[in-house]
């Protein structure tokens, strides 16, 4: 197991590229599935949890090239249906919560699928029904075996149908779309979820003869084909690693380009940031963080003291609370984070909290950190990264602190963000790969 090692309290400076989007990529690589053409997909990001799914779909039997690093052909022409049977599947599916998105195409275009239930963070509940009830209300037939903790799902006729979802699920629309768009007549999925990963999605199935209108609305209607073909794809810029960039900058008073971000995909990203008092500048379509010493968290119009909460997109995305949370221990003022979604993802300002930070855990989903403006620095401890966007907060609240950190379970980070050691010692940040397990409890 590797760990990192930290000394923080530097200020770092200069360029940085955010990787492709994790979550994007997830769906668009389930989606080769879709076709028996080939498929080029670029700005793949070279990390965990995607190179996990590349694997798995090579073993179903996608004939998978890498071109460059972060380039791959796919072509599903063969698919080994059997190899659902397999202890291989049942361990290497249940890995990544990502997995659960081969199910859609699969039942779309073969008419059966299997998933062991899905692995990803444990911050919580995280239920499967709302992909499970769409497959169902398009014609399919769904077996959970509990003891196994496997779905088994088979159709033999998909029809479209009206299909309004019990929550707006990310991975559960991209799911339910990738079936519809290959069942016969018309689907209409209402309370669909809006991110630009499921707009990439639509966009790319429609260039492969899909018919989805609605893109970027809560209403997607989908007109069945029977066949879909090849296309090219590139993935978006990664908006959570933005996001974690501009609160690293802020917490390290550095002066930090992110470079390329697609700027116009970002939705209420850079707002909640702002009222954070972080400034930055739109340059080209960079952003640019200057070096500052203090930032102010607004309050709400009539004095009192601002939320932030996550909800569907176009809202705030859950994935950025924990980098918000991290950001407003050093600013000045108050803000109440109110995470609704998971009800395991704020344990981890235990950690903060012994770093010296000034948080008050008030439920499972509700955190009120009253920010030091930098009157003393955090202090460096040991500390294991729960999931990934705590993980990230951590190491963020570790580069900014007095001394050195460590932080086990990296793999956890890891499974999300590229080379991410090598491209924060690029800016000049202290941080090493060393052996540990790190504390057993
Ligand atoms: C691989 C992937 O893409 N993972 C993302 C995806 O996970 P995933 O698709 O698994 O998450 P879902 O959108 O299904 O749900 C996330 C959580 O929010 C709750 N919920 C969801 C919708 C809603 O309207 N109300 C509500 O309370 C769900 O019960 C669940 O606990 O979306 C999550 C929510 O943006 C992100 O945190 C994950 O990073
Ligand atoms: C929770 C996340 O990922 P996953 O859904 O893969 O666990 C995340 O990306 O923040």
């Amino acid at each position: 197991m590797n760990a990192f090692e930290i000394i923080g309290g530097k200020k770092l400076k200069g360029e940085i590229q955010p990787q492709g989007a994790k979550n994007e990529a997830l769906q668009i690589i389930s989606a080769v599935l879709l076709t028996e053409e080939k498929i080029t997909i670029s700005n793949i990001p070279d990390i965990k949890d995607v190179n996990k799914l590349i694997e798995l779909l090579g073993d179903l039997g996608v004939a998978v090239e890498r071109l460059s690093k972060d380039t791959y052909t796919f072509e599903a022409k063969y698919i080994d249906l059997e190899f659902f049977k397999s202890d291989t599947f049942k361990s290497k599916g249940g890995s990544l919560r990502g997995s659960i998105m081969i199910v859609g195409p699969l039942l779309g275009r073969f008419g059966k699928a299997a998933i062991p239930k899905p692995g990803g963070d444990k911050i919580g509940r995280r239920r499967l029904d709302t992909h499970f009830l769409g497959f169902e209300k398009l014609g399919a037939k769904f077996v959970y075996d509990a003891k196994e903790s496997f779905f088994n799902v088979d159709a033999t006729n998909l029809q479209g149908t009206y299909i309004l979802l019990d929550e707006a699920s990310v991975t559960g629309t991209a799911n339910i779309v990738m079936t519809a768009v290959l069942a016969k007549g018309i689907t209409t999925i209402y309370n669909a979820a809006c991110e630009p990963y499921l707009q990439q999605l639509c966009k790319m199935l429609n260039r492969m003869g899909a018919k989805i209108s609605g893109i970027g609305s809560n209403l997607l209607t989908i007109e069945g084909v029977t066949k879909l073909g090849g296309t090219e794809h590139r993935m978006l810029p990664d908006m959570i690693e933005i996001g974690s960039f501009i609160g690293l900058a802020a917490m390290t008073e550095s002066e930090i380009t992110i470079k390329n971000v697609c700027y116009s995909e970002l939705g209420m990203i850079p707002d909640v940031f702002r009222k954070l008092g972080i400034n930055f500048e739109l340059r080209g379509d960079d952003i640019y963080i200057p070096s500052q010493k203090h930032y102010i968290i607004d309050t709400f119009i009539d004095g009192s003291i601002l939320t932030i909460a996550d909800s569907p997109w176009p809202g705030f995305t859950p994935d950025l609370l924990s980098i918000v949370l991290v950001i407003a221990t050093q600013a000045k003022g108050s803000v109440l984070i109110h995470q609704k979604m998971f009800e395991s993802r704020l344990f981890f300002v235990d950690k903060l909290i012994d770093m010296g930070a000034q948080i008050i855990l008030c439920d499972p989903h509700r955190a009120t950190v009253n920010g030091i403006d930098k009157q003393y620095k955090l202090r460096g401890i040991s500390m294991t990264s729960p999931d990934i966007r705590a993980g990230v907060s951590l190491l963020i609240a570790a580069l900014s602190a007095e001394g050195t950190s460590t932080i086990y379970n990296i793999e956890q980070i890891e499974r999300g963000y590229q080379d991410i050691d090598t491209r924060l010692r690029a800016l000049g940040a202290q941080i090493k790969r060393v052996d540990g397990n790190g504390p057993s409890h």
